[in-house]
């Protein structure tokens, strides 16, 4: 089976073109004025270039109202928008519907009953993504560093299309796959050096260790 990974907020081209070189399916660019990955849509906009034919540019959102999206889309030409905050079913239709574009919607988990939030987008998200509760105090919804438990994600029923994202990273990774099958994977801290500074040597380390797990799945 396919897996897709994306690395997400990224904001230099050492480290954009280590995910591209690596065979990232998605890169992500994360608009949060709380964020040490914020990135502004003009620089977003050029580093995607050299992702068009390559990878999916996810632009990832918090809340956004409609100004902030159409600068965003203007400047980046993203192919994909990942709602992160805690957008209704209504809003991301509406976001669909007004930029064309499709839509993953981020869910916090952290047990079971957590997956019920997910029913009534069901019609409207086009990927879902599924990334563990902030610790108590955090002000980022995402990009924490923390994992949930990812045996939770066997429970699922088979057609959901979605991501498995928080606290990825070499080390675990072939636990998550090995544990939930997922078909798309998403990180962020796990390949950087300190808080929103990405490492091109830890990115292409995570490429290693998921190859060396999926190598020894198929074994
Ligand atoms: O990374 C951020 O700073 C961020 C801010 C606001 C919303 C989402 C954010 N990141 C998303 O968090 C997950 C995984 O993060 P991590 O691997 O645990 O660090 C991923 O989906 C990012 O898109």
């Amino acid at each position: 089976m396919a897996l897709d990974i994306k690395i997400c907020g990224l904001s230099t081209a050492e480290t954009f073109d280590a995910a591209l070189g690596n065979g990232a399916s998605h890169v992500g660019f994360i608009f949060f004025a709380k964020s040490p990955r914020n990135v502004s849509p003009a620089l977003a906009g050029q580093l995607r270039q050299s992702a068009t034919g390559r990878a999916e540019a996810v632009a990832v959102t918090v809340d956004a109202d409609d100004a902030f999206l159409d600068a965003i889309v203007a400047a980046v030409k993203p192919d994909m928008l990942q709602l992160h905050g805690k957008e209704a079913p209504e809003r991301v239709a509406d976001v669909k519907a007004r930029y064309g574009l499709p839509v993953m919607k981020a869910f916090s988990i952290r047990e079971a009953q957590d997956f019920d939030a997910i029913v009534p987008y069901g019609e409207v998200a086009d990927r879902l993504l599924f990334d563990a509760k902030p610790p108590a105090g955090s002000e980022l919804p995402g990009g924490n560093g923390v994992s949930f438990d990812w045996r939770l994600l066997a429970g699922l029923d088979a057609s959901v299309d979605y991501m498995l994202s928080g606290g990825l990273n070499a080390a675990n990774i072939g636990d998550a796959l090995r544990l939930a099958n997922p078909p798309g994977i998403d990180i962020s801290s796990g390949v950087e050096s300190a808080p929103g500074v990405k490492d091109a040597a830890l990115i292409d380390n995570f490429f290693r260790a998921v190859r060396a797990a999926r190598e020894d799945s198929a074994a």
